[in-house]
């Protein structure tokens, strides 16, 4: 996650900033849910609900549709994409990096989909109020490298991330990697199949019809790194 100093006063866009750690500030926070009420996009509670009760899917979108989740959509290109390309489908979307909530909140507005709900923040705190199996495919592209050996654990892909990851997809579910950090496709590779996952592919060209380049590919790209994509899929829960 990026860190910085948060920009004072309401300025528009500019308010939302950069924080340090993961808890936003009561004004911040009063600013998202109002961007967020304007567009009739209900946050995915979990500040609100300090049991950690699971939340009813089914009460998120008003019926019992598909749910996908993107894990760490930074401005949210693919997010809004997927939405737009996939009306009968639910995405749940999570980034703690309120620029990006920003950004994407901008796409979802100019896109005019409904069918998008944000947690603007961490995924694990989403994953403790997600009943088991109950989503359909996840995404996670370009996670943050953390390239340093000393800062390997800090990576998505280690146990304490994939596990309940793995218990809120239902069996068969699809979950798709990219990153362009060779490293931390040998993680994925090792770490992911441990949790439960069986690996369908690993590409060096978009194996997905239905992609869409994200901001950190198209950097990525420009600086001549190699992106990898990885599908998996969710093993069904005995098996794994
Ligand atoms: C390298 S950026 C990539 C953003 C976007 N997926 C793209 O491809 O442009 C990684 C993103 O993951 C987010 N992130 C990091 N840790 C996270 C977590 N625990 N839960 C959700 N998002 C996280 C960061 O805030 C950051 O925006």
């Amino acid at each position: 996650m990026k860190s910085g100093s948060l920009r004072s006063g309401v300025q528009g866009r500019n308010f939302y900033g950069r924080v340090k750690g993961k808890t936003l500030k009561p004004a911040q926070q009063r600013y998202i849910d109002e961007d967020l009420s304007k567009l009739q996009i209900p946050r995915v509670t979990v500040g609100s609900n300090p049991e950690r009760a699971p939340i009813d899917p089914k009460d998120l979108f008003g019926d019992g549709r598909p749910l996908w989740l993107e894990v760490g959509f930074g401005g949210g290109e693919h997010m809004v994409h997927q939405a737009q390309a996939n009306p009968g489908v639910g995405i749940i979307g999570c980034e703690p990096f309120l620029n990006g909530v920003a950004m994407a909140l901008g796409k979802i507005r100019r896109a005019g989909v409904g069918n998008i709900r944000l947690h603007a923040g961490d995924a694990r705190d989403l994953f403790d109020v997600l009943p088991d199996a109950c989503l359909d495919r996840a995404f996670l592209l370009y996670p943050d490298p953390w390239p340093k050996a000393r800062h390997h654990r800090r990576r998505f892909v280690t146990p304490e991330h994939l596990r309940p990851l793995a218990r809120v997809l239902a069996p068969g579910a699809v979950f798709r990697v990219a990153t362009d950090i060779p490293d931390y496709v040998r993680q994925t590779l090792e770490e992911v199949p441990e949790a439960g996952f069986e690996c369908l592919d690993h590409d060096l060209h978009s194996p997905w019809s239905d992609w869409h380049t994200t901001r950190y590919e198209a950097k990525a790209l420009r600086e001549g790194r190699q992106p990898h994509y990885l599908t998996f899929l969710r093993k069904s829960h005995d098996a794994a």
